[in-house]
């Protein structure tokens, strides 16, 4: 790779370069202001279960933030945080909780190891086994939705391709739907960029972690969960391609797949805008998970 191709792949996976409101480093600090001023709201309105365990990882805790009275049966929102593998923790991940617990629906921010803490094996396992962890904790739920943004949205879809014979009890958990935010669905591209500094991938690693290489097993598996792909008018070409190119793989597979952008977002406000009852995505995930 010229040094030149490396510039190209390095702006095209650098979010923050593509946003239309604000510098790259300006739109970050946005993003983090958001993600954790919601999150601190919601923890001081709502009822909350904080640093549950689901595993015996000191990293292995999940946030549960639950709707005034709620029922044994409300749907559950599990939110898997982005940040590239490196950055954010379920601290920051609340912030969607006040509308969705207003709608019924209960909202789990998932914990997991950041690099280099954590390699990208150990995040997928991680998420694996707090979905599992989730369906054993609430029987009665009426649904478990995955919800996942950027590297989230990667680690969502590497939860739908599990191969549930290895996580915890074996029993593969009944996940309803997925909402794949601006994720990243092939992982090799990033072995010779920036972003894998931190994470030290080898391209087996990278291949072995590649949702789109596993797309068989999410229909083996998760056959009748309907599965929601959605990026920002604003995020770059590449993860526009990503979410396209994942979206006809499971598509040509049989699934029940869309694929949506939504106008005027960019990488970051494309999910932090889920802390407003009246954002499109809002209401998209309200509606489906209520039906
Ligand atoms: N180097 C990345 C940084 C990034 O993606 C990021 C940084 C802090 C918190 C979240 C991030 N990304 C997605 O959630 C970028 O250029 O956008």
């Amino acid at each position: 790779m010229t040094a030149i191709e490396k510039e190209d792949l390095e702006y095209q996976y650098s979010p923050s370069r593509w946003s239309h409101r604000f510098d790259a480093e300006a739109v970050v600090q946005d993003h983090v202001r958001v993600v954790q001023t919601e999150t601190d709201k919601a923890r001081a309105q709502l009822q909350c279960e904080l640093d549950v365990p689901y595993g015996d990882r000191e990293g292995d805790k999940l946030d549960i933030y639950k709707p005034d009275n709620c029922r044994s049966d409300a749907p559950i929102f599990v939110y898997i945080h982005g940040g590239y593998w490196q950055f954010l923790s379920k601290d920051q991940s609340g912030f969607t909780a006040i509308p969705l617990t207003a709608a019924g629906v209960m909202v789990v921010a998932v914990g997991y190891d950041i690099a280099p803490k954590g390699t990208i094996d150990v995040m997928v396992d991680q998420v694996r086994r707090a979905v599992s962890f989730l369906s054993e904790k609430f029987p009665s739920s009426s649904g478990l939705y995955i919800c996942g943004h950027s590297a989230g949205g990667h680690l969502g879809a590497m939860v739908l391709s599990s191969d549930w014979s290895k996580v915890r009890d074996g029993r593969v958990p009944a996940i309803k739907g997925a909402f794949l935010v601006s994720g990243v669905f092939d992982l090799t591209p990033l072995v010779k960029t920036y972003v894998n500094e931190p994470l030290k991938m080898t391209e087996e690693d990278a291949r072995r972690n590649s949702p789109c290489l596993f797309s068989a097993a999410v229909v083996k598996n998760h056959p009748k969960c309907k599965v929601l792909v959605v990026f920002g008018e604003h995020d770059a070409p590449e993860f526009h391609r990503q979410s396209k190119e994942y979206t006809e793989q499971l598509k040509g597979l049989g699934m029940e797949v869309s694929c949506v952008e939504i106008p005027d977002t960019d990488h970051f406000n494309v999910v932090h805008n889920l802390a407003e009852e009246h954002y499109q995505l809002t209401k998209m995930v309200i509606e489906e998970m209520l039906s």
